[in-house]
């Protein structure tokens, strides 16, 4: 029997790391044998039954569909805010609870730490954001479709751009910059660039808006110059400061590479500085369009005392505060520490950490820029012995080399901020090599409404 476009009803049986509801249909083949074809169905919850049409496609194992009607609902669905969420790939599990998606993302941190052989009664609910986990973000970035649009990437297809006319998770500010930016666009036919002919002039829009201190920042990435387009930039630059006197910062980047990234080979300012100030925990940053910075900046700041109080730290200490960005950790840590060293392979965040030290008066920290292996040795060599380490890497985790080299430093304590509990998990097997044991792991929802989690854990050396 030959193979066509079926409809089937399904029940959804687990999660993928993407946040889909996962089910296997066995379906006869052309062949005539009868072959599993497991399909991801985004927007459903484990236990649902539900239709999907699956279309034609001989041979393939796997497919990705949503589905066209849930046909028994989970206790845990709610109705999604957003008016673009079932084609906008910016939110995965909006139609699911919150309440649901904490205990998501509890129930994910226990399983990978169990599958490990940890003991994952340590592990604390998550702190959520409760009260209001909406424009919860700082910063976002924003894609120019081939045929003008401006919003996120289409859910499952990062060829096609959703024109968006509001984002739930971005600060109401943004928004309106964005929209800004999208009647000018629109207004003058601006070309959007299209991925497939590499032709085209409006590649991204980036936004960033200081929770604390107000101040925004907005960041055109194109493949032209801004001269060729002067006529236009005084008309665009004049509405976004009347409308949003709190921009501080509008630029203009030209970006030709191929790479789909924001990222400037020249960089024109059409408006104000080329950073703007924010703040967190208490401390002042300086932050340019390519700073890592926590995107959360309420529950960021939650992880920085969570890792104050499980550090324990004193005036007695030195520590080592390893992937350490521009010192959001550093500079709260230093003052409670005799001395701090940080270590980063980003030069430019280095910089950074350094003028934020030196502007918030701290003068007690060493900063290097260099990978975590080797500016590990570079600091026990020239700085000397922690009493205390930090680490916060990114989402591949900090990797057997390093942890084996943590390890071997036996301080009392190590505090691990992870993004990633999959990779946290495989990276703490090192540690308890070396006689440590895990102690406490605090999750915080800093990314509502995506599958996301961040943590801070706390390893304690054995007695022995
Ligand atoms: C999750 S961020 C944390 C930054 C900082 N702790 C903060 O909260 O702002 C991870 C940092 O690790 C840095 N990084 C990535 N790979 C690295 C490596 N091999 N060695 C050192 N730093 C690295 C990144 O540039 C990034 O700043």
């Amino acid at each position: 029997m030959t193979e066509v476009t079926r409809t089937y009803d399904v029940t959804i049986k687990g999660l993928d790391k993407k946040g889909s509801g996962t089910a296997t249909i066995r379906r006869e083949e052309i062949t005539g044998r009868n072959k599993n074809l497991k399909v991801s169905v985004p927007e459903t919850l484990v236990g649902e039954e539900v239709r999907v049409t699956v279309p034609n496609a001989l041979g393939r194992r796997r497919a990705n569909i949503l589905p066209d009607e849930i046909l028994k609902r989970h206790p845990e669905r709610v109705g999604p805010e957003c008016p673009h969420f079932e084609l906008c790939g910016g939110c995965v599990w909006q139609h699911w609870s919150y309440e649901g998606q904490l205990k998501e993302k509890h129930k994910n941190i226990v399983n990978f730490l169990k599958d490990k052989d940890f003991d994952p009664s340590v592990v604390q609910p998550v702190i959520g954001m409760n009260e209001d986990p909406w424009h919860y973000r700082n910063k976002m970035e924003f894609t120019f479709g081939k045929n003008g649009e401006l919003g996120l990437h289409e859910l499952g297809n990062f060829r096609n751009v959703i024109d968006l006319d509001t984002c739930l998770i971005a600060g109401k500010n943004m928004t309106a910059a964005m929209l800004i930016v999208s009647d000018w666009a629109k207004k003058h036919e601006l070309p959007g660039y299209n991925k497939d002919t590499k032709v085209g002039l409006m590649r991204h829009l980036m936004i960033r808006e200081s929770q604390i201190t107000g101040e925004m920042m907005v960041a055109l990435f194109t493949t032209d110059n801004p001269e060729n387009h002067s006529n236009i930039l005084n008309e665009l630059v004049e509405k976004l400061t009347e409308q949003l006197p709190q921009i501080e910062s509008i630029m203009w980047m030209k970006n030709t590479d191929i790479a789909d990234r924001t990222q400037s080979e020249d960089t024109t300012i059409l408006y104000g500085r080329d950073f703007i100030y924010d703040e967190m925990s208490g401390y002042k940053y300086r932050v340019w369009f390519d700073t890592f910075f926590q995107t959360n900046p309420v529950q960021a700041q939650k992880l920085v005392e969570l890792a104050i109080e499980m550090a324990e730290a004193n005036k007695e200490m030195k520590m080592i505060d390893l992937f350490c960005g521009v010192g959001t950790f550093s500079l709260p840590f230093a003052n409670r520490v005799k001395e701090l060293a940080g270590i980063e392979i980003v030069e430019s965040s280095i910089e950074s950490a350094k003028r934020n030290a030196r502007d918030n008066d701290i003068d007690n920290t060493y900063f290097l820029a260099q990978d975590a292996r080797r500016g590990m040795d570079k600091v026990l060599e020239e700085w000397g012995t922690p009493d205390l380490v930090l680490l916060d890497p990114p989402r591949s985790g900090a990797g057997g080399k390093v942890m084996r080299r943590i390890g071997r430093l036996q301080t009392d304590k190590v505090v691990y901020v992870s993004c990633n509990p999959e990779t946290f998990a495989e990276d703490i097997v090192w540690l308890r090599e070396f006689g440590y044991e895990l102690k406490r792991v605090q999750p915080v929802d800093l990314f509502p409404h995506t599958v996301h989690v961040e943590l801070v854990a706390l390893m304690s050396r054995m007695e022995e």
